[in-house]
């Protein structure tokens, strides 16, 4: 496994035109773009973490039937510092470093006292997100990076705290029709009043605004939840939109900021600042997002761990939402790259198996209904909410299917009713060995895997003009850890899960997390603004850049 995970992966910043088997189609232009962890030793140090890896971008242009691949390490102020001193000499999530080797006990307590607030890592590793016109890596820390789509150079640093008082933010944002970004964040630095934050980053300057300032100079807090415990606030990787709500997970799965604040000092990783308290419960908060309030109903659900939210909707005067949920927080374990190597079978097993739940939660309680009750009179789910005699209301999820993990789902049905979950397939293991089409209907799965691929997150890409949900295809970065077959792109027609076409590229391909896929507009434009005319060729030919 260390081949998959612990490796340094090479970057490949010119454009290098793969070698297409099958047919793409002639609609699918544009470009795949995607994030990950790439570089996991600086000179002599080591990441203890795969989280922890340098971020490497990487593309796959789609033009006329041809591919092209690209990859290039995000140029953050980490990636430089870490460069230049030829030593990790920035913390990330799974690895403390420490800028100046601390010879002595005193220049140990005055680095101490520069980091009791600490300035977090702006390696933005995990995601790309869109705002307007632009692109930014992304990761959870207070930072995000904007880059260049197309040549996937590293543009400016954005501080999220500059225009919304969060130090943590989530890596997969939510989009709304006009392309207006709602994400959350946590507020850690305020001492005492520990609070999530709803907060809208809207996509162009508002109208009648002073034309040329930023619309991040716009972002405007939606709601702000008051966490359960002052000094131990929830960690979460995601949350759920419906049409007029939002819905977010506070789980016991926690940050101990007193942990965090002497964590450089004890010379310990941020990681070990958090833990699962299995012993409590997970609070389900619902805003509804045309009063910016939450919904008053206090909600509840037996303890779990979930880092991804797959989608919700509203149904007859309840919301569905559908999770990946473990019992306990093991994944994040298994990522140390020590449980990453040759013995990865025995070392990297999860303790619980990740499970696609659906909650139902009704938006009132009627106050004439029985203790004891199911409020939940949707057909289509087993799911139940029980009225408490103190007026909470306790949800069990139904167990939909196992072994799913990077859930995406067509986007187009974000926040509506859906019927399908794309994702990549894992057991025991959080390897990814398989993609998955689960169809949440018929409760029926289709599968694609081969024998030595290590697939990446799945993700759909709609026909223009489609009519059903899984009309268009799947795109899939393949790893491949048999020496005669390269890495590729798979392309799966999201219907059938058929192959329609692969394009193999000899490159050092890296296993990534996740990314999203720029649709070329106008493709006709696009290719007379080529100025070179890309080369035939064999896969290690190196094209013309695809703008
Ligand atoms: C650096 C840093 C963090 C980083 C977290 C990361 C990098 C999480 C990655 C999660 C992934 C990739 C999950 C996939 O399902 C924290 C804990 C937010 C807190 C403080 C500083
Ligand atoms: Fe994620």
């Amino acid at each position: 496994m260390e081949i998959i995970y612990g490796r340094n992966r090479k970057e490949q910043p010119e454009p290098v035109r793969a070698k297409v088997t099958g047919k793409i189609p002639a609609w699918l232009q544009g470009t795949l773009l995607r994030n990950g962890p790439g570089m996991h030793t600086v000179g002599e140090s080591r990441y203890n973490h795969w989280f922890d890896g340098l971020a490497l971008l990487h593309s796959f242009t789609i033009r006329d039937g041809e591919v092209y691949y690209r990859s290039k390490y995000l140029r953050s102020d980490t990636y430089n510092a870490n460069i230049e001193a030829n030593r990790i000499v920035v913390s990330e999530f799974g690895t403390m470093a420490y800028p100046d080797p601390c010879k002595n006990i005193f220049s140990k307590a005055f680095s101490y006292l520069t980091h009791t607030i600490p300035d977090f890592t702006d390696n933005c590793l995990i995601n790309i997100m869109k705002c307007g016109e632009d692109f930014y890596a992304t990761s959870e820390t207070n930072y995000i990076r904007k880059i260049n789509p197309q040549t996937l150079e590293t543009l400016e640093k954005v501080d999220y705290c500059k225009y919304v008082a969060v130090n943590l933010a989530t890596s997969h944002p939510h989009y709304d029709e006009a392309g207006n970004v709602l994400n959350m964040g946590t507020s850690i630095v305020e001492k005492g009043k520990t609070k999530y934050v709803i907060f809208k980053i809207p996509a162009t300057v508002p109208e009648g605004k002073k034309k040329g300032k930023s619309s991040w100079k716009h972002t405007e807090v939606f709601c702000s939840i008051p966490s359960r415990s002052l000094l131990s606030p929830s960690y979460y990787h995601s949350f759920g939109v419906t049409e007029n709500y939002v819905i977010f997970l506070e789980q016991p799965f926690r940050l101990d900021i007193l942990k965090m604040a002497t964590a450089y000092i004890r010379g310990v990783n941020w990681a070990s600042c958090l833990a699962f308290h299995r012993e409590e419960k997970t609070y389900i908060h619902i805003v509804d997002q045309r009063t910016r309030q939450p919904v008053q109903t206090k909600l509840y659900t037996d303890p779990m761990v979930v880092f991804h939210h797959v989608n919700a909707y509203e149904e007859d005067g309840c919301i569905v939402f559908d999770v990946i949920a473990y019992e306990d927080s093991s994944l994040y374990q298994l990522f140390y790259l020590a449980n990453l190597n040759q013995d990865f079978k025995e070392n990297a097993k999860l303790t619980s198996v990740p499970t696609l739940r659906r909650f139902a939660v009704p938006l009132h309680v009627d106050k004439n209904a029985e203790v004891g009750s199911n409020l939940i009179k949707v057909a289509s789910t087993t799911a139940t909410a029980l009225k408490e005699q103190d007026g909470q209301v306790y949800c069990q999820p139904e167990f939909l299917c196992e072994g799913l993990e990077l859930p995406r789902v067509n986007y187009t049905h974000n926040g509506k009713r859906y019927r399908y979950v794309f994702a990549a397939g894992v057991h025991w293991s959080p390897v990814p060995t398989k993609i998955i089409k689960y169809d949440i209907l018929t409760k029926s799965t289709l599968k694609w895997r081969e024998t030595d691929c290590w697939p990446a997150e799945p993700l759909f890409v709609p026909v223009p003009g489609a009519k059903d949900e899984d009309d268009g295809v799947i795109l899939s970065a393949i790893v491949s850890t048999d020496p005669q077959k390269l890495p590729f792109l798979l392309i799966l027609d999201a219907k059938s899960f058929t192959e329609l076409a692969r394009a193999s590229v000899d490159v050092d391909l890296h296993m990534d997390l996740h990314g999203l896929f720029i649709p070329d507009m106008d493709s006709e434009a696009k290719k007379q603004a080529t100025s070179e005319e890309p080369q035939d060729g064999a896969s290690d030919c190196h094209g013309a850049p695809p703008t």
